[in-house]
């Protein structure tokens, strides 16, 4: 209570000092003489605008954080005196004691026109919490755009040189109006042939002028575009390409790729143009407006009026436009995600029957997109009525002043003719103008996506730099336990402690689904466990540096993954210099070298997508040379077995177990291979179960026991 009660104290005690600030202000700019009248209103503005900032400064420092109500007031507050003098003298020709000689009675009138002013617009469009996240996001929207223009920074000599002639272009279209007022007075007024010649030769020398700027214009720009789109796309693919694996299982697919090729290409090619399009009607309209004051000062007056109405139309169209926008872009990131996963899994679509499914599935995502589409088409007609009739209103009150000022002989047709052609333009550039701010700030919508990517910090860092002479490749899991970032409720290992011996080979046997293939991938640093932790020559895993640890630490899985290039450039993969010899001598231990030569392009064939033209084993045997070519120090076989001949794997079994001092960890499900292991451990319900040799667990007639009779009866 007595805090409220200060709190009321301190907001007067600063209302009263703010008073006082603005009538010092304003006895001070009364007491100035003035004799010409350019002085007078010089004056006049001059103190308008000081009073304006000392107000805000003084109730910024009192109060802090000024409501936009309470700078409403303090602005109106500040200016009237300056726009009342300034409309009486210009309509009537007459002087007000407010801007002659400062009077109280006129600060009080000032004060109580701005604060009913400021009620009535409190009533009629109040501050909501919606009006304040709007301009929250524009604030954002603002940021990023700036961020967006640094980004430019490489391509600045092109824009420099794209503006350029952007304002030529500008300056020679604004000239043509001109000279058409002036053919008109010409021709009805008495014929001068040399006057006409020379209007019409300048005439056609802007036009020409305006022709060539604009052509360069936009070959400068769409060069800068087409660069700073390829160098954006580069940097989220790098971003992406560092994520963490837990990130890429919670994104679409689909969502990435409109990033990547959409969102990417909006953010270049809209900032740009907009920036083009904003600078080229700035310039236009800044000439324009004083080409059209030399005209008629009063008609200008009239038409500007159209800006405030316009600014006010244009923002309530921006908040529902950009939230459209938003929901749109996502909604169509979702129909892409569709089709990518239909083509990478059409085979599983053809065998299942799904394709009608699928096309459901994509049409009701279409649909869904097309209702956004046609709300924010509907809100982009209402608008452009609504801009068109206020246009139009605008327009049949310059005609009517306009004959008033001929028959007072204050203009000619002629200057008639081209105040009317400026001012359609005028009339189209304040629109633009105002569109261009906002289509800028929807644009940057697709930047902010783009940016929060790049900005992203992966979850699983790869900072360290651990790089010893030599590995011995003793492994330690440490009371681990670990939940899948996309499941995280679920415990998928608990306090598991396993421990792998240089020169030996471990098997990880167990039922599926009990948490085998997760110790690899945590052994891979693909994620990092919530507790506990796994140490490699006793050293955390993370502390190693990320190329030298997928060089030392490789694993071959059950589907081997393998890209559209030639066999050479599979089994080299990841690595800067790997030489032929090096290739053929990983392929031959794994079994592969045979078949490969027998290939017409031998090394060099290319495999296919995702290798489809080589056989399942084949592609397992090459995606053994690839993890065997870096020379492991911990080799990993998750159930590589499973699409081998009985052949080659004794053979791969062979020249693997015979590497000595390797750390081997098998998962396997054959009786054969997992037999050969010298530590046997069983992995049930994400927990170390037993662990031994096979004999001394076959002895134990424990879970391994049951596993092994379940193998045979199979
Ligand atoms: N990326 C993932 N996101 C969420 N859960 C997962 C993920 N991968 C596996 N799981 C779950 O974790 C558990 C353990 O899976 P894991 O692949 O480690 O089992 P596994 O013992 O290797 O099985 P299998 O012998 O069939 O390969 C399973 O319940 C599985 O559903």
């Amino acid at each position: 209570m007595a805090k409220n009660k200060m709190t009321v104290v301190y907001k007067v005690a600063a209302l009263g000092c703010a008073v006082c600030v603005d009538l010092s202000v304003f006895y001070t700019h009364g007491s100035f003489v003035t004799h010409s009248v350019s002085a007078h209103f010089a004056r006049l503005w001059v103190f308008a605008v000081l009073r304006c900032l000392a107000l805000t400064a003084v109730l910024q420092l009192t109060v802090g954080h000024i409501k936009p109500l309470l700078f409403r007031v303090l602005t109106a507050h500040s200016l009237l005196p300056a726009v009342f003098e300034t409309g009486s003298w210009a309509l009537y020709h007459e002087e007000n004691q407010c801007g002659r000689q400062a009077d109280v009675r006129c600060w009080l009138l000032c004060t109580a026109a701005s604060l009913a002013a400021a009620l009535f617009w409190e009533v009629i469009v109040p501050d909501t919490d919606e009006a304040a996240a709007g301009r929250e996001k524009k604030q954002k929207a603002r940021v990023l755009f700036v961020r967006v223009l640094r980004l430019y920074r490489p391509d600045y000599p092109l824009m420099l040189g794209g503006f350029v002639f952007l304002s030529l272009a500008v300056l020679c279209e604004m000239s043509i109006p001109f000279y058409t007022g002036k053919v008109i007075d010409i021709l009805s007024g008495q014929y001068k042939q040399m006057e006409f010649g020379s209007a019409l030769f300048y005439m056609g020398l802007y036009s020409l002028g305006s022709s060539v700027s604009a052509g360069c214009r936009g070959g400068l720009l769409l060069c800068a575009i087409s660069a700073f789109t390829c160098r954006i796309k580069v940097m989220l693919f790098g971003a992406l390409t560092k994520q963490e694996i837990g990130f890429f299982e919670t994104t679409k697919t689909g969502e990435l790729t409109h990033r990547l090729s959409k969102d990417t290409k909006l953010m270049g090619q809209t900032v740009c143009l907009n920036v083009n399009v904003l600078l080229r009607t700035f310039i236009k309209t800044i000439g324009m407006i004083f080409l059209m004051l030399s005209l008629s000062w009063k008609l200008t007056l009239i038409i500007l009026m159209e800006t405030p109405i316009t600014g006010l139309i244009q923002n309530i169209y921006d908040t529902h436009y950009q939230r459209l926008t938003l929901a749109m872009q996502d909604s169509m990131a979702l129909a892409n995600e569709a089709v990518s996963e239909v083509v990478s899994n059409v085979r599983v679509v053809r065998s299942f029957n799904a394709e009608k499914h699928e096309a459901c599935r994509y049409d009701v995502r279409l649909m869904e997109a097309h209702a956004l589409k046609t709300r924010r088409g509907t809100v982009r007609a209402v608008y452009l009525l609504v801009q068109r009739l206020i246009g139009l209103s605008i327009q049949v009150l310059m005609m009517y002043f306009g004959r008033q000022f001929i028959q007072s002989g204050q203009m000619t047709t002629g200057s008639l003719l081209s105040f009317i052609l400026y001012q359609s333009d005028v009339g189209d550039s304040i629109r633009t103008l105002a569109y261009s701010i906002g289509d800028m700030l929807n644009s940057v919508g697709a930047a902010g996506k783009v940016f929060e990517y790049i900005d992203r910090k992966p979850l699983v860092t790869t900072h360290g730099t651990l790089k010893p002479d030599v590995l011995r490749g003793h492994v330690n899991f440490h009371n681990l336990s670990f939940a899948y970032p996309s499941n995280p409720d679920k415990n998928v290992l608990q306090n598991i402690s396993l421990e792998l011996k240089p020169g030996q080979m471990t098997a990880l046997v167990g039922p599926s689904g009990e948490g085998k293939s997760t110790c690899v991938s945590l052994l891979q640093r693909l994620y990092d466990p919530q507790a506990g932790e796994i140490l490699l020559d006793n050293e955390p895993l993370e502390l190693y540096d990320h190329s030298f640890l997928h060089n030392k630490v490789t694993v071959v899985s059950q589907d081997p993954v393998l890209f559209s290039s030639s066999i050479r450039d599979n089994i080299a993969y990841g690595l800067a210099e790997c030489t032929l010899d090096e290739i053929q001598e990983a392929a031959r231990k794994a079994n592969a070298h045979d078949f490969i030569k027998q290939l017409a392009k031998g090394y060099d064939t290319e495999v296919g997508e995702g290798g489809s033209q080589l056989s399942k084993s084949e592609k397992q045997r090459i995606a053994i040379a690839r993890a065997l070519v870096r020379r492991p120090q911990v080799l990993i076989l998750d159930e590589i077995t499973s699409s081998l001949d009985a052949e080659s794997e004794n053979e791969v079994h062979q020249t693997l177990t015979g590497c000595p001092n390797q750390t081997l960890l098998v998962i396997a499900h054959k009786l054969q291979t997992i037999e050969k292991a010298d530590q046997i451990i069983v992995i049930s319900g994400g927990k170390v179960e037993e662990r031994g040799t096979h004999c001394e667990l076959m002895h134990n007639k424990g879970s391994y026991y049951k596993l092994v009779e379940k193998l045979f009866a199979e």
